[in-house]
């Protein structure tokens, strides 16, 4: 049976619940619940908290993981990011009251406040930056106002909560990060347990192209296929097929539905019609 680490909440426990959900696979009824068995497809999630994914999967205790970038990084465990998912994407950065800095070499002699102490003391050793860290657990961007630092450094998404805080970003984002599947570096997975692996990573890819990917079906005169073909490639090619009216052809292929619209104005104009998308609900490349 393959055991699965799940994020139990926050940003990551939602969409990570969805996207398993849409693989097929069986997740838990309510918040509470702290592992469950799914016997259908031999696999076992543990709901545990985001920040200790990594740490269990290093472990080897667990198989494989869901976790974000950035919490692998600060947790410095012995796990290798396998596959992106594409959800909870966030970058990572400091942050102070305007006037204070302009980037990270002027941070010498500062207190910085964050919950990604691993990231960050990494990150101002790497610079040549003598600063002190502090640890919070959360809410970080209140810890200017109440005194216990200079300089904040946490995740930003739309940077409303940097807004609320009066604060501003100052120098480069540290790094970007989304949701990963994690797994221990240079694991030794027997034969049956790997192709269990495999097969898991398979049907997260195929929900990430079925998220990504509309299908796109249309009529078009053959002499204009070579052009229409080149708007539309398809991921190994089109399908073309004869139609009864003479001359013409009907073509199906992928198209990534960011642009979809686009791409059916553009066969539009080389004659294609009777343009159709459809939404992928699943798929195996
Ligand atoms: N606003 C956000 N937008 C996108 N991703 C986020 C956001 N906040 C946190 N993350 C991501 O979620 C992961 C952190 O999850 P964690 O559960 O520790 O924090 P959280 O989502 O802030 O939840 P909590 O409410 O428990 O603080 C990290 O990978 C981080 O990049
Ligand atoms: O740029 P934004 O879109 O505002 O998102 C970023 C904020 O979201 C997260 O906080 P969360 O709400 O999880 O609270 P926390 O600080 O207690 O973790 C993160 O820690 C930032 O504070
Ligand atoms: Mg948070």
């Amino acid at each position: 049976m393959l055991r699965i680490a799940v994020p139990n909440k926050g940003s990551l426990s939602g969409p990570a619940a969805d996207m398993l959900h849409e693989a097929g696979y069986q997740q838990r009824r309510e918040s509470k619940e702290l592992r469950i068995v799914d016997p259908e497809n031999e696999v076992e999630f543990f709901y545990l908290r985001p920040r200790d994914i990594a740490i269990y999967v290093s472990s080897g205790r667990l198989d494989i993981g869901i976790t974000g970038r950035d919490l692998l990084i600060d947790s410095g465990a012995n796990a290798e990011e396998i596959l992106p998912l594409g959800f909870a994407r966030s970058t990572f950065r400091y942050a102070t009251k305007p006037g204070t800095a302009k980037g990270v070499e002027d941070l010498n002699g500062l207190t910085v406040a964050t919950s990604y102490e691993g990231i960050v003391a990494k990150h101002l050793a790497d610079s040549g930056i003598d600063a002190s860290v502090v640890h919070l657990d959360g809410a970080v961007e209140t810890a200017i106002e109440l005194g216990v630092a200079e300089v904040i450094a946490d995740v930003v998404e739309t940077g409303t909560s940097l807004r609320n805080a009066g604060l501003e970003v100052i120098g480069e984002p540290i790094m970007k990060s989304e949701a990963i599947v994690v797994r221990r570096t240079g694991a030794d997975t027997e034969e049956s347990a790997e192709s269990k692996v495999q097969q898991f990573l398979r049907r997260l890819q195929g929900v990430l192209v079925a998220r990504t990917y509309v299908m796109m079906d249309y009529d078009i005169r053959a002499e204009h296929l070579e052009q229409a073909v080149a708007i539309t490639p398809g991921l190994e090619g089109p399908t073309v097929s004869p139609l009864h009216n003479e001359g013409w052809v009907a073509v199906r292929a992928m198209v990534p539905s960011k642009g979809a619209q686009r791409v059916m104005d553009d066969l539009y104009e080389i004659g294609a019609r009777a343009i159709l998308t459809t939404a992928i609900h699943a798929c195996r490349l």
